[in-house]
């Protein structure tokens, strides 16, 4: 995408100085910066951005924005006085409506969703449903751009400029409608607040990223923003109301004046009536303002129908018919690495690759297995590195709940001593067997299936790689499932 030069005003920001400079781009980080760009130096979790304005004039920046500190942090070498300086008190939305100037085009049709579990899973459906509708749409997040325009994403919910241009770019391939995920880290740094939304939904709220936010408190404010601060006014909440702190999701965005459509397992305008569940999915008699639609859904597990349910919510609630959207269901297809059968063994034993990495996405995951295997429940977990410590004994616990035999293993063990971090969650799985090399755990638990036995491998879903200190080495759970599947049945010759 073309990028042209605009006056720093004509992207809403006025410096201290009155300088008006032309802008040819925009970075966030130092080393991004070109002739004539704009550097955000933004507070960070490890240092200021400030630290680098110096590099950036160097590379050419003509104007910083920053906040009161960063403005004294660079005093000195802000002092010439050549560059623009925009000091904001809300550097990270300015940032965000920046860039969402710069790149001047989004998608009409937006919807973002939180929760602890089940964002990319929402996103993606509500991306089928508008495809089987006939518009042009794409869902952004954890597994970066898909659809009718794709590109990979570092991150859950991009930094405004990442973001901005995929969706500047999308809109150019002829994207009208784009769902995107907000994590609390993206809600938290306001990297989504340059978006114009016309709905967004809310999951669940359990345990994660407690490395990050202090408190769980601080956890839930960070993604309560979503309703309370980037859903514009009069625009619809859709908010799985059955699930702990849901009413006061409803309740805050109630307050802004924007509609809820309410969605639960028993209650709410969108609800499960009866369930019939057989090998590979499930017939539901969904509920939606007295009417039913019986509609059987291609997918394993309560908690994907619940997720259907939310992105049904979410495509109705920007204006699509009812009827319509839940004729889309019997044609939803599974998201990669949630639920994915992987492998069957000769013997009909089935492996199940699944991102399960909070402790109610373990509990959840198995518990939605377990009634679609006769035999035996096997898990294998692990816990990455550099996050929350403190979900490992827990997740290890919800696995020893809910599995008859737990594998523990690594998963992505980033800078920390993977040893360390099995250990961890070995204390909720005392009795859980230990295989630090994933691809042996693997091996170790497809050999103990016995017919009508499944397996679970949990935590990494479609990460093509392993994170081991600054390397990534290339590892699949779907594929490592499918060797061992073939090496043990013979399949190799
Ligand atoms: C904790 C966190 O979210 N950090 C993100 C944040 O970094 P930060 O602002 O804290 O960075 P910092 O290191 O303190 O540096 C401060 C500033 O100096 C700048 N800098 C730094 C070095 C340099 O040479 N020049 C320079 O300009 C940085 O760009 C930054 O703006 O802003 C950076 C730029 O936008 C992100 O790359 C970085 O993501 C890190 C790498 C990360 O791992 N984030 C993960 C935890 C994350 O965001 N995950 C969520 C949730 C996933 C989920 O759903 O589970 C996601 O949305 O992906
Ligand atoms: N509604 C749900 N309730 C509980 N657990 C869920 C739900 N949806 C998904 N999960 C579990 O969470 C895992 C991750 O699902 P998904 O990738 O959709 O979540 P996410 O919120 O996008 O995660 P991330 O925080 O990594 O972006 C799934 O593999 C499944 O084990
Ligand atoms: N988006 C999540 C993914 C976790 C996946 C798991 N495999 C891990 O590495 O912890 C995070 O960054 O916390
Ligand atoms: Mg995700």
């Amino acid at each position: 995408m073309r990028e042209t030069s605009k006056k720093l005003s004509s992207l809403g920001l006025t410096a201290r100085s009155g300088r008006n400079p032309d802008i040819t781009g925009l970075a966030v980080d130092s080393r991004d910066v070109r002739d004539g760009c704009l550097f955000a130096a933004m507070p960070g979790v490890i240092t200021h951005g400030a630290r680098f304005i110096e590099a950036a004039l160097n590379q050419g920046a003509v104007a910083v924005l920053t906040d009161a500190e960063g403005a004294s942090l660079a005093a000195d070498v802000l002092a010439s006085g050549e560059c623009a300086v925009v000091v904001s008190q809300a550097p990270r939305e300015a940032l965000a409506r920046t860039a969402s100037l710069w790149f001047g085009a989004q998608p009409g049709t937006m919807v973002a969703v939180t929760g602890t579990n089940g964002k990319t899973s929402v996103a993606s459906f509500v991306r089928q449903i508008w495809t089987l509708l006939g518009h042009q749409a794409i869902n952004l997040g954890t597994t970066g751009v898909e659809g009718a325009w794709t590109a990979p994403l570092a991150h859950t919910t991009p930094e405004p400029i990442t973001l901005h241009r995929a969706l500047a770019v999308a809109v150019a391939h002829g994207v009208t409608h784009a769902a995107m995920e907000a994590s609390s880290h993206g809600l938290d740094q306001r990297r989504l607040d340059g978006v114009t939304l016309k709905a967004a939904g809310f999951t669940n709220f359990t345990q994660d990223h407690l490395d990050y936010h202090s408190s769980f408190e601080d956890y839930f404010d960070a993604k309560a923003g979503l309703f309370a601060r980037v859903l514009p006014e009069d625009a619809h909440a859709v908010i799985h109301i059955e699930e702990e702190r849901g009413t006061d999701m409803a309740a805050i965005a109630t307050a802004r004046h924007c509609p809820v459509i309410s969605v639960g397992r028993q209650i709410g305008d969108l609800h499960m009536g009866q369930v019939q569940v057989d090998p590979t999915g499930q017939t539901v008699a969904f509920r939606y303002l007295g009417e039913t639609f019986v509609r059987r859904l291609p997918l394993i597990g309560d908690f994907q129908a619940e997720n259907v349910m939310v992105a049904a919510g979410l495509a109705i609630a920007c204006g699509d018919a009812p009827a319509a959207v839940f004729d889309t269901f019997e044609s939803l297809t599974t998201v990669r690495g949630r639920m994915q059968l992987a492998a069957t063994r000769e013997n009909g034993a089935a492996v199940f690759v699944d991102y399960a990495h909070t402790p109610d996405a373990v509990a959840t995951a198995l518990q939605a297995l377990r009634p679609h295997v006769l035999g035996r429940l096997i898990a294998i977990i692990g816990a990455g590195g550099d996050r929350d410590a403190t979900k490992r004994p827990l997740m290890g616990q919800a696995a020893t709940d809910h599995a008859d035999l737990v594998i523990v293993t690594d998963d992505n063990p980033r800078s920390e001593d993977p040893a360390t971090i099995r250990a961890a969650v070995l204390l909720g799985a005392p009795d859980a067997l230990e295989v630090g090399d994933r691809a042996e755990a693997i091996l170790r638990g497809v050999d103990a299936l016995g017919p009508g036995d499944a397996l679970l491998i949990a935590g990494k879903g479609h990460e093509t790689g392993q994170i081991v200190g600054d390397d990534i080495l290339p590892f699949d759970d779907a594929e490592q499932a499918s060797v061992a599947v073939s090496a043990l049945d013979g399949r190799f010759a």
